[in-house]
């Protein structure tokens, strides 16, 4: 069991600098991602006092620091001859998605990569996130865009993303307690917010030029948007929905409040598998047919074999009980004992890719659809 799942403390003791900021060599008090295995992906403060624990073995802090991220930390298994190893990772938005502390469900990179680009997110937009939940794509959001403007209204979840992202750094997000689908977007001094308001400001002046919905009932969030999106140009909103009647009901609504183009999208991921196969000769082929159907004579025999053995067994009331044995290894060309590393230099390989057979990234359909407020305005 790693020490993480004891609790879910990711703050660092380097408060000053983002754990999310570019560094070179791991230091004490930084927020670091251990990867023990690609779907076990844990995230640790260093501290030199500490350990890492897992069913492998334990690792120290001390042994990471000073060495540079991505680094591989190896120890020697307890009582054998192996060693267990893992990486300790810089944080990235996208490994902060695999390896976060659940709070909800969360929005993974597939889907959160396409909806910024399909939404022209660069350091230039300000963009509207409902709900927070986890603060997964409010990660991904913040290392992309401009400003993020982010509201929650489940208080105990608003108030552990408030400290996660005052832990990382993520001076861009402003965080918002709110219902929006009763209350709207608007951000005022009076609402409990991390909005820092300028002086003599009342309220947040937002003009978002993106909007991203993972509600339940988006549909009764999109009238209020006309408030907070920009008027002078394109703004596009995505809509992250489970069901196909959430679908139906947010275009609806869409539609009604004069969005265009609107366009629903389900990603569908798959994983491409990239390895070397060795290269056959015609000889090495036939030669397996020989063996497999050499081996079927031979278990065709040894079936005989037992049968007559079971059934001496039984006259002889079990006191010739020494039956043949099936033989261990199969067949190996290269000869018994013998196991050739894939891209081994003293055999032919080449490149083959396998898809896999089912697709692991679905979780919602996307809707987009895109609106300008003042045509006469546009910039
Ligand atoms: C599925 S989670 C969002 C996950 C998030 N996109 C992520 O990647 O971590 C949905 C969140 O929306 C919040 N929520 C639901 N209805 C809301 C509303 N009307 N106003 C604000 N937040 C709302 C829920 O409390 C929940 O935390």
């Amino acid at each position: 069991m790693e020490e993480m799942e004891k609790g879910t403390n990711t703050s660092p003791m380097n408060s000053s600098i983002s754990p999310f900021s570019y560094r070179d060599t791991i230091q004490e008090g930084d927020l670091a991602l251990v990867w023990v295995s690609r779907d076990n992906i844990k995230p640790i403060i260093i501290d030199a006092k500490q350990m890492f624990n897992t069913r492998y073995g334990s690792f120290s802090h001390k042994s990471m620091i000073g060495k540079q991220y991505g680094s591989q930390i190896a120890i020697r298994t307890k009582g054998q001859n192996r060693f267990s190893f893992i990486h300790v990772m810089q944080p990235s938005p996208e490994l902060w998605t695999l390896s976060l502390p659940h709070r909800t469900q969360i929005v993974y990179t597939p889907d959160s990569s396409y909806i910024m680009q399909r939404l022209n997110c660069s350091p230039c937009s300000t963009v509207i996130e409902a709900g927070t939940g986890s603060g997964s794509f409010s990660h991904a959001f913040a290392r992309t865009v401009g400003h993020l403007y982010s509201y929650e209204f489940h208080s105990v979840r608003y108030e552990q993303a408030l400290q996660e992202f005052k832990n990382h750094g993520l001076s861009n997000i402003t965080l918002t307690h709110r219902d929006v689908c009763s209350d709207g977007f608007t951000v005022k001094k009076s609402d409990p917010t991390s909005h820092l308001f300028p002086e003599g400001a009342s309220q947040a002046t937002i003009n978002a030029n993106a909007v991203f919905l993972d509600l339940p009932a988006p549909w009764d969030a999109v009238p209020l948007l006309d408030e907070v999106i920009a008027k002078n140009q394109k703004v596009g909103v995505c809509c992250f929905s489970p069901c196909i009647e959430q679908v139906d009901k947010t275009i609806e609504v869409l539609e009604k409040c004069g969005w265009t183009e609107i366009q629903m999208v389900e990603i569908q991921g798959k994983q491409w598998e990239s390895r070397r196969q060795m290269v056959r000769t015609l000889d090495d082929a036939l030669e397996r047919l020989r063996d497999v159907k050499r081996r079927k004579q031979e278990g065709i025999e040894r079936r005989k074999q037992m049968y007559d053995a079971v059934l001496k067994d039984d006259e002889t009331d079990g006191e010739n009980s020494e039956r043949p044995q099936p033989p261990k290894t199969k067949f190996n060309p290269f000869g018994k004992g013998t196991r050739v590393r894939e891209g081994d230099a003293n055999y032919q390989w080449k490149q083959v890719t396998r898809v896999e057979p089912e697709i692991k990234s679905h979780t919602s359909f996307l809707t987009f659809a895109f609106k300008i407020v003042d045509k006469s305005k546009v910039c």
